[in-house]
């Protein structure tokens, strides 16, 4: 079945529930979110880049000038707004998953994690200078010390998609949605 038409019955069976992308650093949250949404029929936010709108200064600006502590009060200020909507596609901050109240928006939705290894990460974020976490002198070391404290976290989510080699972020967004329906209660078929 062409990937529209299966896009087109899972839309449906959504009935409107938001789907949050959920994952490390350089997973791929923002460009696969975005494929997703547009094939799914759906809106598109990034609570990154609501933060930055709202706060009017960039990430990396916001941890030197207010603390990473700042940084997560906004993010879940700026989830529990987005959760209000329906029929979106999020991409969420890495970090997402390390407070208990973001849970309370996220387990309203349905939660994807994208699962790529550190390697692919750090191929992908090299020479990036737009995460304040990874301006450390050792990068690897640091994504593998985050993944280490988070992975509990996002092994939560509804739906994990491992990447294990390149994929198109087409590919990837065509492979969630493909997977939502084995999460999803069965549909009535009153005939049963
Ligand atoms: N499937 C993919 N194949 C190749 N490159 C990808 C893929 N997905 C993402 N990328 C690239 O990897 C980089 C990081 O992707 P992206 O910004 O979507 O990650 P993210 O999970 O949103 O990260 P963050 O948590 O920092 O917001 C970007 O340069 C993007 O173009
Ligand atoms: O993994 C993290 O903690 C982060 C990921 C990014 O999406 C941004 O939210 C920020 O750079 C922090
Ligand atoms: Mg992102």
């Amino acid at each position: 079945m062409q990937i529209a038409d299966t896009a087109e019955r899972v839309r449906d069976r959504l009935k409107g529930i938001n789907l949050y992308l959920i994952g490390m650093m350089g997973s791929g949250k923002t460009t696969v979110g975005r494929e997703l949404a547009s094939t799914i029929g759906y809106g598109f936010c990034d609570t990154d880049a609501v933060i930055e709108k709202v706060a009017g200064q960039s990430i990396n600006d916001i941890f030197k000038s207010e603390g990473e502590q700042a940084f997560r009060e906004l993010e879940s200020k700026v989830l529990g707004e987005l959760s209000a909507y329906t029929r979106l596609a999020i991409a969420t901050g890495g970090g997402i998953v390390l407070r208990r109240e973001n849970w309370s928006y996220l387990q309203q939705g349905l939660v994807v994690w994208l699962d790529v290894p550190v390697e692919i990460l750090l191929s992908r974020l090299a020479g990036d200078i737009t995460r304040p976490l990874l301006q450390v002198p050792d990068p690897a070391g640091e994504l593998q010390t985050r993944l280490a404290q988070r992975q509990r976290l996002y092994a939560q989510a509804d739906l994990r998609i491992t990447v294990t080699h390149e994929e198109t972020p087409a590919q990837i967004a065509a492979r969630i949605i493909e997977t939502i329906p084995t999460v999803l209660k069965p549909p009535i078929n009153p005939e049963n």
